[in-house]
């Protein structure tokens, strides 16, 4: 299988990721980063509900269930909600380097269909980080955290400072994250230091 575009291949002065000092321990459950992230937010009626664990050093395991309203396919997940599944699993990484980034690219790899009720088990990890750079990859298993893989993705997201947000999200939302009293989901919501 082709691997992926040079834009996704870190150059040589790129440096091993550090896991911050505040991270998640191992193990521990990562919670929704927004309560209305259609990847992991409990306030989205078909949204994921993606759960994600800390793994050791910048690694991180997933899970998500895939509901009928996640079909493309009669019976079969599509192949974009995979990706956000993906794109969730890689964004959330990030908050074990305790940088804000986002989505520059997403390269995936559809393997095997993956059918309604599947649960699809994700491991993913940060390879290389240059500047506001950071590469990362993942992989979707079925049939259990061994079986099979079904997807893949590699992908670069880029560190920005939080008014990306707060510059371009729709103001109500953006009041409504920021007014939040309870101060750790006030930072989440933007995957900032708290
Ligand atoms: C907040 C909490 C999130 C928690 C988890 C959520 C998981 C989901 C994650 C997402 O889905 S985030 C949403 C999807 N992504 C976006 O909406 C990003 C939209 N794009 C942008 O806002 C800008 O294009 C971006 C911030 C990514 C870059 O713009 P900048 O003006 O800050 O950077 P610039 O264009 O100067 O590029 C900086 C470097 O990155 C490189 N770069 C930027 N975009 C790239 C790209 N798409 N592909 C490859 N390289 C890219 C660029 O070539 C350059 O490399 P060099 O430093 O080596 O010159």
């Amino acid at each position: 299988m082709s691997r992926t575009s040079a834009a996704l291949e870190p150059p040589a002065d790129a440096v091993r990721p550090v896991r911050h000092p505040d991270a998640p321990a191992p193990g521990e459950l990562l919670g929704a980063h927004y309560e209305h992230c259609f990847g992991c937010g409990g306030g989205q009626p078909h949204g994921l509900r993606l759960e994600a664990r800390a793994g050791e050093g910048v690694t991180l395991t997933a899970e998500f269930t895939v509901r009928p309203a996640h079909q493309g396919a009669p019976g079969l997940a599509h192949g974009g909600v995979l990706a956000t599944a993906l794109d969730e699993t890689l964004g959330s990484l990030n908050w074990l380097l305790r940088k804000i980034a986002v989505t520059g690219r997403l390269e995936t790899d559809f393997v095997r269909p993956v059918p309604v009720d599947t649960v699809l088990h994700l491991t993913a990890e940060v390879t290389a980080v240059a500047g506001r750079k950071i590469w990362s990859t993942a992989t979707g298993r079925i049939g259990g955290p061994e079986g099979p893989v079904a997807v893949r993705a590699d992908a670069l997201f880029i560190e920005v400072k939080v008014e990306h947000f707060i510059d371009n999200g729709r103001p109500e939302e953006i009041r409504a994250a920021m007014n939040d009293p309870d101060q750790s989901r006030r930072a989440r919501a933007f995957e900032v230091n708290p």
